[in-house]
């Protein structure tokens, strides 16, 4: 008898399943807004034109494929600290961020997550309620306690900013606080910038360490500048911030794995031993990062006129994205009888939209309708097309009443 005869089967992952589901239907009436992956308005995937023209002058370069560092490609790290906070902020000049590249925003949060289960053992990371599927399973496998804070509200489809802050301020001090920088996932709700000015008091005041997980800086907005308003707030501030970032949508790089976890730190010296205990943990994880998507975000920033082509692009993608939003609403509001108010969906920001639909609801969606759909109601507005809102509103209609 296999010794392995006493492993379960794993349930399938809550959104990465929903697309292994979506290939297996035949129907071609099926629609994949699920996973947060962007599509064209043909429903393809999409490789950005700067991605094509960086691989290509790489490709031309013939360059080595030797191991990076531990800590990944040194023009990276410059490159995106520099993106996330500003290339002319202080605290970079003053050598207080520590940036390690690391796999994508998963791999950033979780070597975060080993760090502060080893030097701060006693901590409690805060979560938003909903957050990211994904968040509770690596602070459980990092050994990291976690509590949630209110953050959705359904009466007013909005934010429980109320709530949050209360749960944050009773939080013990010196929690972590995970914060989505821009984008709220699953609910496309972000906190306005006086909220932001608020969270950012109470965080002070209790002198929890604020955790940003910005999977989205370019992408909600369409501005790299504007989508990081929250962390530079509060960099502006003078607090120690860990910020893990992702070029998964941004820049269209999901498979390739590229991101970073960025500590600021408020003294000097303290930043480098944090990257040097940061490799450590990094080293019997992964030891080092891959070099072609670190390469791919080098060569574009490090170009003016590919940057420029960069920021473009973004703004097209969100812009689409607002256009079927747009769509949606209008379908919806056009369609539905009963007089349900549709604006929280014009109201929300980024990818996602956060339907309210329940579970049964949601199976209703793919079962009867092939709408593949997360089972927290989330739809992924990057997966739809103009042409297909009309259907998407008359299963959304069917499934709620
Ligand atoms: C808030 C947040 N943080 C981190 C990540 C990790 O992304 P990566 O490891 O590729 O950098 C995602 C991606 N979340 C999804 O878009 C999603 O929620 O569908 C999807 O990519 C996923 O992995 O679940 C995210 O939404």
């Amino acid at each position: 008898v296999s010794r392995f005869e006493g492993v379960p089967m794993a349930p399938p992952d809550p959104i990465l399943g929903v697309s292994e589901a979506f290939k297996a239907d035949k129907s071609d009436l099926k629609l994949n807004l699920g996973v947060g992956a962007y599509r064209t308005e043909e429903l393809q995937p999409y490789v950005l034109n700067v991605v094509k023209k960086a691989e290509n002058l790489m490709l031309e370069k013939g360059e080595y494929k030797e191991y990076l560092p531990i800590e990944g490609l040194a023009a990276f790290n410059k490159a995106t600290a520099e993106l996330l906070l500003g290339a002319d902020n202080p605290v970079i000049k003053q050598g207080l961020v520590a940036t390690l590249q690391s796999l994508s925003g998963t791999g950033s949060l979780r070597l975060a997550a080993a760090f502060i289960q080893r030097y701060f053992p006693e901590a409690k990371v805060l979560i938003s309620s909903p957050t990211w599927g994904n968040h509770k399973n690596i602070f459980n496998d990092a050994r990291v306690p976690w509590s949630e804070y209110r953050y959705y509200d359904p009466k007013t489809v909005g934010l429980d900013f109320e709530g949050m802050i209360a749960d944050i301020e009773a939080a013990p001090e010196g929690s972590f606080v995970l914060l989505h920088g821009c984008a709220h996932n699953p609910t496309g709700i972000d906190p306005t910038p006086e909220q932001w000015e608020k969270i950012a008091d109470v965080i002070q005041e209790k002198k929890h360490m604020p955790f940003f997980d910005v999977a989205y800086q370019g992408f909600a907005s369409g501005s790299l500048d504007e989508d990081a308003f929250s962390v530079r707030l509060f960099v502006k501030r003078g607090m120690e911030v860990f910020v893990a970032q992702s070029y998964s949508k941004n820049l269209g790089l999901y498979s390739e794995r590229i991101g970073a976890i960025n500590v600021v730190c408020s003294a000097p010296g303290v930043a480098d031993r944090v990257k040097s205990q940061l490799k450590r943990l990094a080293r019997p994880m992964y030891s080092n990062p891959p070099i072609h998507g670190a390469r791919i975000v080098a060569n574009v920033v490090g170009d003016p006129t590919m940057f420029g082509e960069w920021k473009q692009e973004m703004e097209q993608m969100a812009g689409r994205i607002k256009n079927v939003r747009q769509k949606l609403y209008d379908s919806l509001s056009a369609k539905d009888k009963s007089g349900k108010d549709w604006s929280f969906i014009l109201r929300q920001i980024g990818m996602f939209s956060y339907t309210g639909l329940n579970k049964a609801q949601s199976d209703n969606m793919t079962d009867k309708w092939h709408v593949y759909m997360t089972k927290d109601g989330r739809i992924s507005l990057a997966g739809l097309s103009l042409a297909k809102c009309d259907y998407l509103a008359d299963a959304i209609i069917d499934s709620f009443h």
